[in-house]
């Protein structure tokens, strides 16, 4: 791919009509507990496999991302947000329809793969090398990645266990991994939200270098501030279809006169 078109855009990232449909095995249709019965009220499970229910998380979603493009994921909760940058991360597979991407996409998400009974410190060193860079790469950027986390500002915690540090540290040392390295596609999932604001103010500036850097970023945020400050386009997404994709500026100001956020 990463043929340039006639405007001199370069396409980092395709979807061509995506459907995304979660199989859910173990509900409680034809079991016999309270959640069953009231299922049963509830009349659901009718016609399907016993105990599979299907969920269509994403809808017919077309788009193309280009290079140096920062764009924002918004819709309210369980929009399908979070499922569109699983698939394109290609960690989902689609239903019916297509992605094309330009390299590996990097998914840096609330769940993203850092070992709880692990020191910040081997966190860092691991993904990093998760990351495709080399040893002599991860010393370099070391305190470099601490710093940024902040993590140490109020004694050292990097030497601790990640499961001891609060929901916002550790959101803070992934971003902090993640952001060490220019990625061709870098998508952030609400990793910003928990960060206070200094944080979020680094991280922000650190999002517009890789944009310049070249590469694509898609960010999932609930602040419309953050996404304000930080993208030039906006995919709007509801029930898992894509209501509106434009301007920044033009697409929040429809999401706030239509959701009152
Ligand atoms: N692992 C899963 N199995 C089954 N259904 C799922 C799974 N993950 C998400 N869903 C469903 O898919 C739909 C979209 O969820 P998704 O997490 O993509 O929404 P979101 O827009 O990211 O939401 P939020 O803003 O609350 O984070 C929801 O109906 C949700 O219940």
């Amino acid at each position: 791919m990463a043929e340039e078109t006639s405007e001199g855009h370069i396409p980092t990232v395709i979807a061509d009509d995506v459907h995304i449909v979660y199989r859910v095995n173990g509900t409680s249709a034809g079991k016999g507990g309270a959640t069953a019965a009231l299922s049963r009220m509830l009349g659901r499970g009718k016609g399907e496999p016993r105990g599979v229910r299907k969920v269509h998380a994403v809808r017919g979603v077309s788009f193309t991302a280009y290079r140096g493009q920062a764009i924002g994921l918004i819709g309210t909760n369980g929009s399908g947000k979070s499922t569109l940058l699983r698939a394109i991360a290609g960690l989902l597979p689609t239903e019916s329809g297509k992605v094309y991407t330009d390299g590996q996409p990097s998914l840096l998400g609330v769940n993203a793969a850092l070992m709880s009974d692990l020191t910040g410190e081997r966190n860092v060193v691991l993904g990093g090398l998760a990351m495709g860079m080399s040893r002599e790469e991860i010393r370099e950027r070391y305190q470099g990645i601490v710093d940024f986390s902040g993590i140490n500002e109020k004694g050292d915690f990097i030497t601790l266990p990640m499961r001891t540090y609060s929901s916002g540290m550790a959101a803070r040392l992934r971003f902090s991994i993640a952001a060490a390295k220019n990625h061709d596609v870098l998508m952030i999932d609400e990793a910003l939200a928990t960060g206070d604001r200094k944080f979020r103010v680094r991280s922000e500036e650190r999002i517009r270098e890789l944009r310049k850097e070249a590469g694509t970023v898609f960010l999932v945020s609930h602040n419309n501030k953050t996404i304000r400050d930080t993208c030039d386009r906006v995919l709007w997404l509801e029930k898992g279809e894509l209501l509106m994709d434009g301007p920044t500026d033009e697409v929040l100001k429809a999401y706030e006169r239509e959701t009152g956020k």
